[in-house]
């Protein structure tokens, strides 16, 4: 075969030379283990006296505190932008020899305001259910009488229909005939009532923008919204 050669056979094990260094043993002659964070200059020598980094880095300013717990040192290094003495003072602190991470306040933000829900209980023979029966048997919910749902209206017109035979109202750029949805309305005839006559998008959004409007109002359809005017 062509690619015999391609196999790259390496040693696995300890390298047989005066580097090698037995673990074990040294695991034995540790006496204590001390975590020292001491950077080192460019030259490979130690600096004592404060990390390169500590300052004034641009906008970021930093900070070093040391601790020790038992027989271990460390070092922290706070780095936040902006840093302002308040908001870090006293809140890297040593407990009983213990170490407690820095804790920013938290900014919290008033709670928006629930909107309090009102379903209304539907009479008998008015469910969501009677709705969609309705919409699937009714000829004409929209009262078209043969006219054009895709039709534009404008918002005088909307206005104009607001009687019992015929209470319109606008809701996403589509103007719906609501009449024969009213007493369905989970929310209740009052509720709906408010809709007459105007574009109800910003109360709909307000209640319940999860509705699927224009699936549950497709047969009240009576036009499209004319807003040129
Ligand atoms: C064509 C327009 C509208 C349609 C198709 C419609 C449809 C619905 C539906 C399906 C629900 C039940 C929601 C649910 O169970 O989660 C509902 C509830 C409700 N609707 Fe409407 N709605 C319309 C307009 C409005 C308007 C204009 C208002 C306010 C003025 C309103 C106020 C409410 C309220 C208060 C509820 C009860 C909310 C709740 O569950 O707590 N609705 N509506």
């Amino acid at each position: 075969m062509a690619n015999d050669d391609d196999f790259t056979f390496c040693q696995v094990g300890a390298p047989d030379n005066q580097d090698y260094v037995d673990t074990q043993k040294i695991a034995h002659d540790i006496s204590e283990i001390r975590i020292k964070d001491e950077p080192s200059n460019n030259d490979g020598t130690s600096q004592s006296n404060g990390a390169p980094w500590e300052g004034k880095l641009g906008n970021i300013t930093t900070s070093k505190k040391q601790g020790t717990v038992g027989s271990l040192s460390f070092t922290v290094i706070d780095t936040s932008p902006g840093k302002q003495a308040s908001r870090t003072s006293g809140q890297v602190a040593l407990k009983d020899g213990g170490f407690s991470v820095p804790t920013y306040q938290k900014e919290i933000k008033p709670a928006r305001k629930p909107v309090v829900r009102a379903k209304v209980p539907y009479e008998k023979g008015y469910s969501q259910m009677d709705w969609l029966k309705l919409t699937r048997t009714h000829p004409d919910l929209a009262g078209l009488n043969g006219q054009s749902n895709r039709r534009l209206i404008s918002m005088d017109e909307v206005k104009e229909h607001q009687n019992a035979e015929a209470m319109w109202t606008v809701l996403k750029g589509h103007v719906y005939n609501i009449t024969p949805y009213m007493k369905f309305h989970p929310g209740g005839v009052d509720m709906l009532m408010k809709a007459v006559g105007k574009d109800c998008t910003a109360l709909f959004n307000k209640y319940h923008a999860w509705v699927n409007a224009e699936v549950l109002m497709e047969k009240c359809l009576v036009g499209i919204l004319d807003d040129s005017k």
